[in-house]
């Protein structure tokens, strides 16, 4: 932490999963994140909307710790999970292996097969990787997420390359899965509709910074066909200048 950041107590006493403030990244001279401030409530589901190349990934790399911070200040939680498009499973070990890679002794396979079973996959414990379809794939990498009790749970497009009902499907587990795990949850999404369905507050980046934010007060599960739900939509759409 810099000299001016907040201790750990005054952190903690803020409640947040997340907080961000004035945070900078540029590469070269080109500046993709600039001054931006964020909280995120223990618990709460924030999805990131922004057009391709808006830095949403360059913000979940920097949130995952997987990024140098050198302009501004980011406090999140020690368990940080992180869920890619791709699922990044190892294909020379099994699912079970998969799941616990990293975690030593036999009370993580028990615990790697409930949260297996819990992920739909407990008929695939042993299955290599090579074998799953893309939606068992993808439930297999929130497996591997959700074995760290991460307070903080990031998805990075983590359906965008499955076929509609598959999206569908694992959209309803990750609430679910959210519901149990009672973890902050971060998706980035290109879909407007996905973020509609799932999350508390949706965001939008653009140019660098949070230009619009949209609180989504609808009750879960939650119709498209809601007068509240398409009014919500036509402002994110607008947001997004898909609309006018
Ligand atoms: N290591 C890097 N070096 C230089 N430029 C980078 C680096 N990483 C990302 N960028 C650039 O930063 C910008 C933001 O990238 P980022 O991947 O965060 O966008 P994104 O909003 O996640 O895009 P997409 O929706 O297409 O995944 C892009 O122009 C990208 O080329």
């Amino acid at each position: 932490m810099s000299a001016n950041s907040l201790t750990k107590a005054e952190f903690e006493l803020a409640g947040n999963a997340v907080s961000i403030r004035h945070f900078t990244r540029r590469f070269g001279e080109t500046t993709i994140l600039r001054n931006l401030n964020l909280d995120i409530a223990p618990g709460e589901f924030v999805a990131l909307l922004g057009h391709s190349g808006s830095g949403k990934s360059t913000l979940l790399r920097a949130l995952a710790g997987l990024d140098t911070v050198e302009e501004g200040q980011i406090d999140r939680p020690s368990a940080v999970s992180v869920v890619f498009q791709e699922h990044r499973l190892l294909p020379w070990k099994n699912v079970t292996d998969n799941v616990t890679l990293g975690f030593d002794g036999k009370e993580w396979n028990a615990q790697a097969e409930a949260i297996l079973h819990e992920v739909g996959l407990g008929h695939r414990l042993d299955a290599w990787p090579l074998t799953l379809s893309g939606g068992e794939a993808q439930r297999a990498a929130l497996a591997r997420a959700l074995i760290r009790e991460p307070k903080l749970l990031m998805l990075d497009e983590p359906f965008a390359a499955l076929d509609a009902l598959t999206r569908l499907r694992m959209q309803k587990l990750v609430l679910d899965l959210w519901k149990r795990h009672d973890c902050a949850v971060l998706l980035v999404t290109h879909d407007v509709d996905e973020a509609l369905a799932l999350a508390d507050r949706a965001l939008v980046l653009e140019r660098g910074e949070i230009r619009t934010e949209v609180e989504i007060p609808l009750a879960r599960p939650r119709r498209h066909a809601d007068p509240a739900f398409e009014a919500l939509r036509e402002r994110l759409l607008h947001a997004l200048g898909v609309t006018s």
